[in-house]
């Protein structure tokens, strides 16, 4: 019998995830054995400072991307969310499963929605893109840096006296603690994350026995809007330096994508959205991004480089 051994990283998520693609593979393709194996990742080790001190997103991906180079492991399951938008030749996206919800959440005490929260109310969050398009909501609120796996932030409700805290549906209802949801936070209030809820089975470009296999567990609808976002990323060069979102919805099969990318403090910020075919999802993610540049993005992701 063929193994297959599945790299994650080893935080609670992750393990969930994973756990989650090798039944779905097992099932599928009941010939193979689907075997994990947990790695500690730089990102995981490193929770005391923000992501952008200590190098980024990459820091999710890099020592799990060098196993798949090495052989130890055939096959990645990441966060798409945690991807940059740009991948070495050697490794291939290859499927994406069927995405989860890709919404942001508020958990608040009380379970007061964010339009009962007090004024001046303070919100944890280590995202630029959550914390500017909060104050452009409201300009009153609060926003405290946090980090750490979602129990750590859900903890610091109480820990850092927050009134509430923001996080991505997709994690929490693969944990089970939907129930901890105060409201789900629409994407005219919080656009979401490029590729928020999805999960990227990553492979070695040249292993073509492995792609075929992991290519069976491919939802087509995700993999398309997941195209497209991760085209508006890298065509700005996005990181998670930069506050940029992007959401692709497949409507009457039309692909449809919203796009914001916002200066540092979110005093200007530009969103705009596009409807294309569904076969060109990688060009419509371009054509939203020079749309945007159009719009004065350019300016915005030239002043934040300079720094
Ligand atoms: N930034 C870390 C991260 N990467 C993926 C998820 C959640 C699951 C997902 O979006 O797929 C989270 C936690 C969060 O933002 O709340």
């Amino acid at each position: 019998m063929s193994e297959i051994i599945i790299g994650t990283r080893k935080s609670k998520l992750a393990v969930a995830q994973s756990t989650l693609v090798a039944e779905e593979l097992a099932d599928k393709f009941p010939a193979y054995k689907f075997t994990l194996k947990k790695m500690s990742t730089k990102g995981d080790r490193i929770t005391d400072r923000s992501l952008i001190e200590i190098g980024g997103k990459g820091l999710f991906i890099k020592e799990i991307e060098l196993a798949l180079l090495n052989g130890e492991i055939d096959l990645a399951v990441h966060s798409l969310k945690d991807m940059p938008g740009e991948i070495a030749d050697e490794f291939e996206i290859i499927a994406t499963p069927k995405r989860a919800n890709p919404l942001d959440v508020l958990i608040s005490k009380d379970d007061k929605s964010l339009d009962e929260l007090p004024q001046g109310a303070r919100i944890g969050t280590g995202s630029l893109r959550r914390k500017v398009q909060l104050l452009n909501y409201r300009p009153d609120l609060d926003i405290v840096p946090i980090r750490g796996n979602i129990d750590t932030r859900i903890k610091k409700l109480d820990s850092e006296n927050l009134d509430a805290i923001i996080l991505a549906a997709a994690g929490l209802e693969r944990m089970g603690w939907s129930d901890r949801i105060s409201q789900y936070l629409a994407p005219e209030i919080s656009l979401p994350a490029v590729g928020q809820g999805a999960l990227a089975l990553e492979v070695r470009s040249n292993e073509d026995s492995v792609k075929e296999l992991i290519r069976g567990i491919n939802h087509c609808d995700t993999y398309v809007t997941v195209t497209a976002e991760r085209s508006f990323l890298a065509y700005l060069e996005g990181s998670c330096k930069i506050p940029i979102a992007a959401y692709a919805q497949i409507e009457d099969d039309r692909l449809m994508i919203e796009g914001m990318v916002a200066s540092l403090d979110g005093s200007r910020l530009l969103r705009d959205k596009l409807r294309g075919k569904r076969e060109e999802a990688k060009e419509l993610g371009i054509k939203l991004a020079q749309k945007l540049i159009k719009q004065g993005a350019a300016e915005i992701l030239a002043e934040i480089k300079e720094g």
